[in-house]
């Protein structure tokens, strides 16, 4: 059962509270000799550093500490040491600590870079590899669940690789991680990985910003509009797997944002709508069937046969028809519009296995790849050559 979302909060907020009071100050040079930065992000950077007695190699994550409100600080590095215990979460090492201008703390260091590097634009990644990354993420997100908690950043920046061959990845990032069920604001941004659900902020933003322009300067009924509170669910996260895995295996993304006005998403939301209505008609010949009479099972064979040949005529959203049967159910599962009706990380282990890119596809990718490789060559002797070596 998962934990409420209450329990999970208190128990991180006590951790929280723990290790405000024992929070040392020191010098990173005195104990840790930094070797490079791994990354940087809007909160602060990420140094590869050695612990200078033990010679543990770590990942130092430095948050300037005029910008950062140290609980928060506090909570993302209690949320990583303690609760992301899956071997693709990313897992801080019980070492925090304060500068004079940041606040530190340590994380198990993945050496390989991130996700958004190795997605080659438009084209993508090798599909065994991306059901590698799938099966790994799935399981660190139901974890991550099962323990009460969202991650709600899940996005090619925040998986980390262990190594160069992208076979082990982890999840990082927990900045935006909160309770199953803790209300936040709701915010809409100009991106496929936002929710169909998180387009009510934008309304109620909208109509806010166009009070401001009203005669009464927003003083009258309108102003009335309410911040909308949202309650944080894990489905945020499936709906983002969903994304990431498409632009894993095409090197785009479906739509430019999850709004009703982009063409795109429209085109997709066209094309679920008729899928479902399609499953719907269907479970009610099944039902029907079911009877056991004779003539009903034969009629309801005839209208089954019809339906499948009708759906076969159904247009799929171009954007999604360089996928399988199977994919295509797997990303009208994962990109459910409603929420509760959206697929779950464990849901996706059923599709691992079979094929997800129509076989044109993978041939047309196989070429990229040659042209890639046949590049690197060129480019490669080119460098030789203008080294003397060739
Ligand atoms: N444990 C780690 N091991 C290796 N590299 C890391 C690690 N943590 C972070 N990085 C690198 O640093 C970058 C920024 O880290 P992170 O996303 O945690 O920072 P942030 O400021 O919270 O970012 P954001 O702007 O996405 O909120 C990552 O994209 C990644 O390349």
């Amino acid at each position: 059962m998962l934990p409420s979302p209450q329990a999970a909060t208190r128990l991180l907020d006590e951790m929280c509270h723990l290790t405000a009071q024992s929070l040392t100050s020191l010098e990173t040079s005195d104990h840790f000799q930094v070797v490079k930065m791994l990354g940087e992000g809007s909160y602060g950077k990420v140094m590869l550093a050695v612990h200078r007695k033990r010679g543990t190699p770590m990942a130092l994550k430095f948050f300037p500490r005029d910008s950062t409100n140290l609980f928060s600080f506090l909570r993302e590095y209690n949320l990583s040491l303690s609760f992301c215990t899956h071997p693709s979460l990313t897992k801080a090492l019980g070492i925090a600590f304060s500068t004079p201008s940041h606040y530190v703390f340590a994380q198990q260091a993945s050496l390989f870079g991130d996700l958004y590097d190795v997605i080659v634009p438009e084209v993508g990644v090798e599909e065994d590899c991306v059901q590698r990354v799938v099966s790994q993420l799935c399981g660190a997100l139901t974890h991550l669940h099962s323990l009460g908690f969202v991650h709600r950043d899940v996005k090619p920046e925040n998986i980390f690789l262990v190594d160069a061959a992208c076979r082990w990845v982890k999840l990082g990032d927990f900045g935006m991680a909160k309770a199953t069920g803790t209300k936040v604001p709701g915010v809409w941004y100009s991106s496929a990985y936002c929710t169909p659900e998180a387009e009510i902020s934008k309304e109620s933003e909208d109509s806010r910003h166009n009070t401001a322009s009203k005669p009464d300067g927003g003083n009258g009924l309108d102003s009335k509009i309410k911040r909308v509170w949202v309650s944080v669910e894990a489905s945020t996260d499936c709906w983002a797997l969903g994304i990431l895995t498409y632009a894993m295996l095409t090197g785009s993304l479906p739509w430019t944002q999850t709004a009703s006005d982009d063409r795109s998403y429209i085109k997709y939301k066209e094309w679920f709508d008729q899928q479902k209505d399609q499953e719907g008609q269907d479970d009610e010949l099944d039902l029907w069937g079911g009877e056991g009479k004779d003539e009903g099972i034969m009629m309801s064979l005839d209208k089954d046969k019809q339906n499948r040949s009708k759906r076969k005529s159904h247009p799929v959203a171009p954007q999604f028809a360089c996928f399988t049967p199977l994919a295509s159910s797997l990303f009208l599962s994962l990109l459910h519009p409603q929420p509760r009706l959206r697929g779950r990380p464990d849901d996706v282990l059923g599709y691992l296995g079979g094929d997800w890119l129509q076989v044109k596809e993978k041939i047309q990718l196989e070429e990229e790849k040659k042209k890639m490789r046949g590049r690197e060559v060129i480019r490669n002797e080119n460098e030789r050559e203008g080294r003397g070596e060739g």
